[in-house]
Order: structure tokens, then sequence, then C-alpha cells
């Protein structure tokens, strides 16, 4: 285990390099099993990403997300060449969530300080904001002072405003729409719209969207009198319509309200997943997943001279399109979607590049993200974790999920007021700060943000008889606070049937047109099922089981031995607090509450303490494990 050529972590002056996991070129005898075919271009192709939440550095752990934002600029603008070359339209959109579950992003006073500029450098054509960007005042002005300004009418914020400390007002983000033709000559509306988030800072407003669409300025977005020949919804919103938060349908039936044929294609987020829904014949969403996991594809098809403005003359690709939205359409339009595992063996799989894949640009990203985890001691080593702990692999009260065997001992052992140290106390919080597994091996400075990146604050309410306070977390668990699946449920492979071939299956269609790479393992990861069905998946995976867990955590410290105590101190993180009052009922009130360490004490800190204090064996030799 000598180094990041070997795949393991060495002692902290080794672990420097974002290369942490080993760079894969085709064809190498360890490449993981890769893409099924080629991508379907259409006369308009999008790539889509959501919810990166400052992974950037990639995932040094996990080889099959390994590629970092270097070599995702390569890929777009290798895209980018390919559509050029082709003569079709390529655009490529984010919705949002761009800080909270990287060290890169999180580890500056102000989130994004660091990962932020790193993120712009990617030319995206429509970006929208995410309900991370406006939980904290700072960052929320960060983006309108500075990103906004930067990316211009190509950032959607169609219901999101921000205070103006000049103007002393709340303005738009960004631009509530956008108007514009692309190369090949499609005239494109666009909106950006976020979920009716309620959890934001007094420095933005969230309009929210019932109330959007009777705005005047987007009343005569849809009633313009320009040619349009497609809408474009992005949103950090899932695409799902049954999801508690999707208020895409909403924005979606007033525009269907005025335009019946018109294609709507919508890019969501939000929820995590990867999604494809189809709204009706002529509209369909994708949700490209979360963390730098997953690229979402969209190709469509259908322009003519005669619906639109379209002058492309070539091809795509010599194939067409040829899957409608629905089985009876009698649309013109044709899609195709996928979603793309996020490593360089894709990347140079759909640019044909193999050992010519990287690019000046990409290189010089990859370096300056390398600079950055450098300087900010990213890759310092704190522990030496005995096993990978999930938060939803394994049942909540497996000794393997992270919070039996790491979450609860971490905060019982570290979050501890020494003036209180004697009484019995009870810690509560939400599993969603918890945001990814743990793996087996070196313990980083970036791990603790990985795991756990938010400030909340941990408040108390000290003296609370024990019979109020073990009924808390029961209530936390019935009460309002949606739960959400994080990851697509594992599904059976052997019913992937695709439509358009009857009975055979996608495995056979490929291996009929030659095009299947031969596969000795396949790997776990993501088995989506969506509207679609179960073909979306660039790479097969076998799945990953997707265990639901409760809403929220309890853990219990100081307890007398064999009997309950009278009265307990009940912690929990401020993000909850609200939550914790109303369960506690009446009797208690916010001024009952304080900070329980100090007021700069966060879920930022307790991990890395318990790491020094509970990982240090075989910290100088510490292999990564599964
Ligand atoms: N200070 C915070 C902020 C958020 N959370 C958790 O994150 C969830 C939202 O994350 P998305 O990526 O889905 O937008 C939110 O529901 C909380 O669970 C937090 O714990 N602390
Ligand atoms: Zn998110
Ligand atoms: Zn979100």
């Amino acid at each position: 285990c000598g180094g990041d050529d070997d795949g393991c972590y060495g002692p902290i002056d080794k672990v420097e390099h974002v290369r942490l996991v080993k760079r894969i070129q085709p064809g190498a005898p360890d490449a993981p099993y890769g893409p099924k075919g080629p991508l379907e271009w259409g006369q308009i192709n999008f790539m889509h990403t959501t919810d990166t939440h400052g992974w950037l550095a990639g995932h040094l752990k996990e080889e099959n997300y390994g590629a970092d934002w270097g070599d995702f600029a390569t890929f777009t603008r290798r895209m980018r060449q390919k559509a050029d070359d082709l003569g079709v339209d390529f655009l490529l959109v984010d919705t949002g969530d761009l800080h909270d579950g990287a060290g890169l992003s999180d580890a500056t006073t102000i989130d994004g300080t660091k990962s932020m500029p790193i993120f712009s450098e990617i030319e995206y054509d429509l970006l929208t904001i995410g309900n991370h960007e406006l939980y904290v005042t700072e960052v929320a002005k960060q983006m309108f002072n500075e990103y906004a300004k930067k990316w211009g009418d190509r950032y959607l914020t169609s219901n999101v405003k921000v205070y103006n400390d000049a103007t002393k007002q709340y303005e738009h983000v960004g631009a509530t729409h956008r108007y514009f033709t692309t190369k090949q000559g499609i005239r494109i509306m666009a909106f950006g719209v976020l979920f009716d988030f309620t959890g934001n800072s007094n420095a933005s407003q969230v309009i929210k969207a019932k109330d959007m669409v009777k705005e005047t300025w987007f009343q005569d977005a849809i009633h313009t009198d320009k040619p349009v020949d497609l809408f474009v919804l992005l949103g950090h919103n899932p695409v799902r319509q049954t999801d508690y938060a999707n208020t895409f349908t909403t924005v979606w039936n007033e525009i269907r309200s005025v335009h019946k044929n018109t294609p709507i294609t919508i890019f969501g987020g939000h929820s995590h997943i990867r999604d494809f829904a189809v709204y009706d014949q002529a509209s369909v969403g994708i949700e490209a997943g979360r963390y730098c996991e997953t690229l979402g594809w969209v190709s469509q098809s259908g322009f003519s001279k005669c619906n639109s403005g379209y002058h492309g003359a070539k091809k795509p690709d010599g194939k067409k399109l040829t899957r409608k939205a629905t089985d009876n359409s009698t649309a013109p339009w044709a899609y195709s979607r996928r979603y793309l595992d996020w490593n360089r063996n894709t990347f140079m799989y759909h640019t044909s590049s193999n050992k010519n894949f990287d690019s000046q640009t990409g290189l010089e990203i990859t370096q300056e993200i390398t600079t950055a985890r450098k300087d900010m001691n990213l890759g310092e080593v704190y522990g030496c974790a005995p096993e990978t702990y999930c938060i939803s692999c394994v049942p909540f009260d497996d000794p393997k999920n992270i919070f039996p065997g790491v979450i609860k001992p971490a905060v019982n052992a570290i979050v501890l007021n020494d003036a209180r140290k004697d009484k019995a106390r009870m810690i509560i919080g939400n599993t969603g700060a918890i945001r990814f597994d743990l793996y087996k091996g070196p313990f980083t400075y970036d791990d603790n943000f990985v795991v756990s990146p938010f400030r909340d604050v941990f408040r108390y309410i000290p003296d609370v008889p024990f019979d109020k306070a073990s009924q808390v977390l029961a209530k936390l668990n019935k009460g309002t606070v949606a739960k959400r699946d994080f990851a697509s449920m594992p599904i059976a492979r052997d019913d992937c049937v695709d439509p358009l071939i009857g009975a055979l299956t996608l495995r056979d269609m490929h291996q009929e047109r030659g095009i299947v790479r031969r596969q000795e393992t396949i790997t776990p990861g993501y088995a989506t099922k969506d509207d679609w069905g179960t073909d979306g998946d660039d790479t097969e995976h076998t799945g990953i089981p997707n265990y639901s867990i409760p809403s929220y955590w309890e853990s219990r410290a100081g307890f007398p031995t064999g009997s309950d105590p009278e009265k307990v101190d009940l912690i929990f993180f401020d993000f909850i607090e609200k939550y914790v009052l109303q369960d506690l009922g009446s009797g208690f009130t916010s001024d009952m509450v304080s900070c329980y360490i100090n007021c700069t004490f966060t879920s930022q800190d307790f991990m890395l303490p318990y790491a020094k204090l509970k990982w240090q064996d075989n910290i100088d030799n510490c292999p990564i494990g599964a």
C-alpha cells in the first residue's frame, strides 16, 4: 500500500493528491465494465448535472464515479465538438445544489469560496438554483453578487429572489426566463423553477409555483408573440409528479393550457435519484442523480421546417431517434435518455477518444482541484475506519448501518458539555444531515464533510422530564417532514425488454448490433427503473439494496444502569429545533433552548475527534477496503 498508484492511501504526507483512485484507461485489465453502447444523438441533445454538492474532485474511493471536474470539462468540450461535427444542437444544463457534501465546497469559512470558481469553469448553457444555495445568507449573496452576474441570462431563477443590499429590495437572482435560438435554429423558451422551499434564510424569497405562474412576466412569456419550438423547464424540483416536492406539474399545466402541442423538455433535481418521467406525448423529464455519480443524457428529434425554425442539415449519427414518449404518441417527437456513470472510462468511450482524451483545460482544472485540496489539507488522515458503514444499504438497526455504527457512538463520545457531563442525555438528529456512506480505510478531513457537511449547531434543553423527552423521536418520525428515497430501488434485470424491439432483451439487441463490450462481472451500482423501464443506465449494474430509514435518529448516553433517569438533557441540531419544540408540546418554548457545547460547535465538529479517539489502529498502514 504505497501511494495513489496501487489504489491505497498512504500516511498523511502521501495523501495530497486528488488522484487517489487509479486513472482508468479503456481496455485496461482493471477497467470497470463500461457503457452498453453509443448514445443516440438527436437533433437537440442535452447533458444534465444536478445536486453536485461540491463533489468536484470525484469519488476518491469509488472507481466507478472517479472522474473529476477536469475530466468532465474535457468530456463536455468533446461532446460539444461532436455535436458541431454532426450538425446538431448540444446544451449543457445544471439544476442546482452546489454546496454541502464535500470538503472542497464546505471546508471554507463561506461555503463555495474555493469550489465555485472551479464549478463555473464549465460552459453551461442553462443553470438554476438549488435550496442549498439559500440556507446560508452569505452563500445566497455569493450567488447573487458573483455567479448570477457571471452566468447572466443563462442562470434562470424564475421564482427566487435575493435581497439586494444596494437597492434594498428583493430581486430575482438570475433571469426569470430566457428566449433564445440554438445554432440549428430551434427557438427555445426556458424557465428555472425551485420547488416550494421554505427553509431559506431571510436573505431570499421563494415564490410558490402556483403564485409564480400568475405573475405578469410569466403570463407574458407564455403568451409571447415570438415563435417557440421548445419549452425547456429546468428546476431544482423532482421530475416525478407524485413526489411531495414536485411543482413542475403546476408550471407544466400552465404552459400546456396555452401551448397544446409544443414540446416541453424538463430537467429536475433535489430528490437525488436517477429518474425519467413522461408527462405527455410531447413532454419528458430527466433527473440526473446526485454527487457527480451521474450525468444525464436526453436527446430529441422531430423538428422540421414545417413545425419549427430548425434548419439543421445532417442526420444525427446516421441513426434516427425512433422512441416516442408514449406508446400511442401521434406527436413527431422522439427521444432517448441515458444515465451515464461519472468515470473516465464512460467519458472516453462516448467520445471515442481512448488515450487522447485529456485536454489542456481539463488537466488545468484537475490541477486546480489538486492544489485546492492540498491548500485545504483535505487529504489529511484522522483515523483508519475499521469497517464500511452505509446509510441505507443495510437495515437501520444493523451494526454496519452508519447510525448505530458511527453516528450514535460518535455523538455520545464527543458531544459532551463538561459542565453537564453527569447528566443523562438524549441526542436527536435528522438522518438527512448525514449525507454519505463512510468507507473502511483512511478517514480524511474531506470525509468529515462528505459524511456530515452542515454547520448545524448542537442546541439543548436542560433537565427535560424523561417521559416527555422519550416521546419526541416517535413523534418526529410520524410528523410531516417528508422522507424520501435516496437511491433507485434495486430491480431484477431479466425483465429488460425494449418495447420497440419486441421480445428481445436490451442485451440481445446490443449483441446483434455488435456493441456489447464483454463483461465478466457486473458491478454493484444504480439499476434504475423509470417511466420507460429498465434500460436507462448506460452501464449495467446489479443494484444496491436500499432500505428505508426513518427521518430522525436518537442516541442516549449517561443513563443510569438498569433504570431510566428522571430528567435528561435533550440535545438536537438547531436545524430541527422548531419540530422538537412542537413535539415536546406545551410548557416548552424557544427561550429554554441554548447552545450545548458552545454556539460554534456544529455537526461538522464531531467526526474528526471521534476518528482521532477511536480509529488510530493501523493508521500508518490503512488500506481502503470494501
Ligand atoms: N443545514 C441543513 C440543511 C439541510 N439539511 C438536510 O438536507 C436536506 C436537503 O438536502 P437536498 O440535497 O435534498 O436538498 C434537508 O431535508 C435536511 O435533511 C440539514 O440537515 N441541515
Ligand atoms: Zn441535493
Ligand atoms: Zn435540494
